[in-house]
């Protein structure tokens, strides 16, 4: 494709060399450049891409979009873009690139603190009853029907999603639905999309701090500009922050509650327990008029229901799919049972931090556990707040919590359990510390009792331990089947 195609819907100015030529990629990390290539220099949280500029050109690069100016010689045959924010170009210029396959799709974009990976897993299973092809991007990594794609964050970088995009365009999907994450937001990788539903679950404080948000503000601001990029907004008319997040919204808006006069509204919510299942039942008023269940506890579980139904109901779906599709659904590391003994039970959520945690340990008492006991860490590299809230959270709620390994990155996880135990103390909780998770994990089992409840937190689907720059293989199903095989259970 030629530069010039490639840029037609950037604002840039041109400071040297010619626009007509052909380029065979787009480029932002000056190790993969190849001859004919565009680099693109994006100012990163670690190192300046423009420091890699000499490299990107030995190695044959036909463009380089910058930001500013960089201090070496360039040759004459490579053309040399400035712009404003080189993310936002590589957004505008991967879309093109990929033939705007957005465009192609109907476009579902979710935001919220919490809720967004199951809710995706939801609607995708309701389409699929209706009988549509759908790709899903999040957390979870990404999906074009059954098939898996990795990916290294829940919201992929612009070029990576477009060239998703284009893959679910030619495998045959109508439909994608995806997680835009506040940072995602905020680094424009979804920058230029125009989404045809815009999704919020929910806001509470989480992800601020070095490298993630400066406040709680700003990340509210970031999540509200997707309300500002989507044709049909569907919001949580429950959450105290809905205001913020709709505040200069461009897009129709439609609302779900369990609480208020709202488009959909929740009643006569319940918990399934009925031949020992788990899960929520409820009835519905509004535009729809239903009793519907799924099997994922928590009240929580209603709300992901309610977006889940408004959006598809407002996509033209069937009440009949759209019951079906909510009936059906399992997500991998999201309230997952384990089945180990039927003296008690093992729980598998990915809730870390305090609202999803409080959520999720509310819900369980509500099934009377005897013993409700947690298996946990706290992530290196990432908010202390997580850390302070999770243990108070857990000295309150549980009867035991467990403190053990969940990706200590670059710190001790000495230091990490210190500041969850800063938060136990507080709600003054009963707790251990066994930093190998395997060995906390066969720990619980070997010495529960019947009635009791372990819930391990944190890890959900992940299947890796990070420690130090190196991923081990960590698989919390792969742990309990050989705890399962240690103990003859
Ligand atoms: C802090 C942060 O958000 N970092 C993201 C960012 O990396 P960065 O640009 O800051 O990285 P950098 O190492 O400073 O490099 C700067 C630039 O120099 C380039 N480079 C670097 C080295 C070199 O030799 N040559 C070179 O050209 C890099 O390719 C890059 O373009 O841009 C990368 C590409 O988009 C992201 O993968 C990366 O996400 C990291 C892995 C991350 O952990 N991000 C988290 C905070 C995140 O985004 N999380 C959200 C939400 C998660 C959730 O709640 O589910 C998400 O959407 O994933
Ligand atoms: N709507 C909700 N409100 C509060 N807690 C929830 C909600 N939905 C799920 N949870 C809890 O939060 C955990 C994470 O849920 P989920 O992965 O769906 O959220 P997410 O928004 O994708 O989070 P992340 O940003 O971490 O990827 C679940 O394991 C469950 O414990
Ligand atoms: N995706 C989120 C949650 C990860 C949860 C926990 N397993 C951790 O590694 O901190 C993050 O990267 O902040
Ligand atoms: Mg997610």
């Amino acid at each position: 494709m030629k530069l010039a195609e490639i840029c037609e819907e950037l604002t840039y100015t041109c400071l040297q060399g010619e626009m007509e030529k052909e380029i065979s990629d787009i480029i932002y990390d000056s190790r993969k450049v190849e001859k004919d290539t565009i680099f693109v220099c994006m100012v990163g949280a670690v190192v300046d891409g423009h420091d890699f500029v000499e490299d990107a050109v030995k190695k044959g690069a036909a463009a380089l979009v910058v930001e500013h100016a960089v201090e070496i010689d360039i040759p004459e045959n490579c053309t040399v873009l400035q712009v404003e924010d080189a993310r936002y170009a590589l957004a505008i210029m991967s879309a093109a690139f990929f033939g705007h396959p957005d465009r192609e799709l109907t476009t579902i974009g979710l935001t919220g603190t919490k809720g967004k990976t199951t809710t995706t897993y939801m609607i995708k299973s309701v389409l699929e009853e209706a009988g549509k092809k759908v790709g899903l991007i999040g957390t979870i990594g990404a999906l074009i029907g059954e098939e898996k794609l990795p990916a290294k964050n829940t919201t992929p970088e612009s070029y990576e999603l477009h060239k998703m995009f284009r893959a679910m365009v030619d495998a045959g999907c109508e439909y994608v639905v995806m997680e835009v994450s506040s940072q995602g937001l905020k680094m424009h990788r979804v920058a230029g999309i125009v989404f045809d539903y815009g999704i919020f679950t929910n806001l509470s404080p989480d992800h601020i701090g070095p490298n993630e948000h400066a406040s709680f503000e700003e990340y509210q601001e970031c999540k509200s500009l997707l309300f500002r990029q989507c044709k049909e907004g569907i919001v949580n008319a429950d959450d105290e922050h809905v205001d913020g997040i709709i505040k200069n919204h461009t897009c129709k808006l439609h609302t779900f509650s369990c609480k208020k006069d709202a488009d959909l509204m929740a009643g006569a919510v319940g918990y399934l327990d009925e031949e020992g299942q788990i899960g929520m039942h409820f009835t519905t008023t509004g535009c729809m008029n239903v009793y519907a269940v799924v099997h994922i506890p928590g009240s929580f579980s209603v709300y992901n229901s309610l977006v889940t139904m408004l959006t598809c109901h407002l996509a033209g779906i069937s009440d009949e799919a759209i019951l079906r599709g909510l009936d059906k659904v399992k997500v991998r590391g999201r309230v997952e049972l384990v089945p180990v003994s039927k003296d008690f039970t093992v729980i598998i959520d990915y809730a870390h931090n305090e609202v999803s945690t409080r959520s999720v340990l509310t819900t369980l008492k509500e099934y009377h556990p005897k013993r409700l006991i947690c298996v946990y860490g706290g992530g290196g590299n990432r908010s202390k707040l997580r850390r302070y809230d999770m243990g108070e959270v857990t000295g309150e709620l549980a009867d035991l919590s467990v403190l053990t390994c969940d990706n200590p990155r670059d710190e001790e996880i000495r230091d990490i359990n210190n500041d969850i135990k800063i938060g136990l103390a507080k709600s003054n909780g009963k707790y251990i510390e066994i930093d190998d998770r395997k060995a906390a994990i066969k720990y619980c089992i070997e010495n529960a009792k019947k009635g009791d409840m372990i819930v391990l937190l944190g890890k959900g689907h992940e299947d890796y331990q990070e420690i130090k720059g190196v991923k081990y293989h960590f698989d919390e199903r792969e742990a309990i089947a050989e705890v399962k095989k240690e103990l003859n259970l």
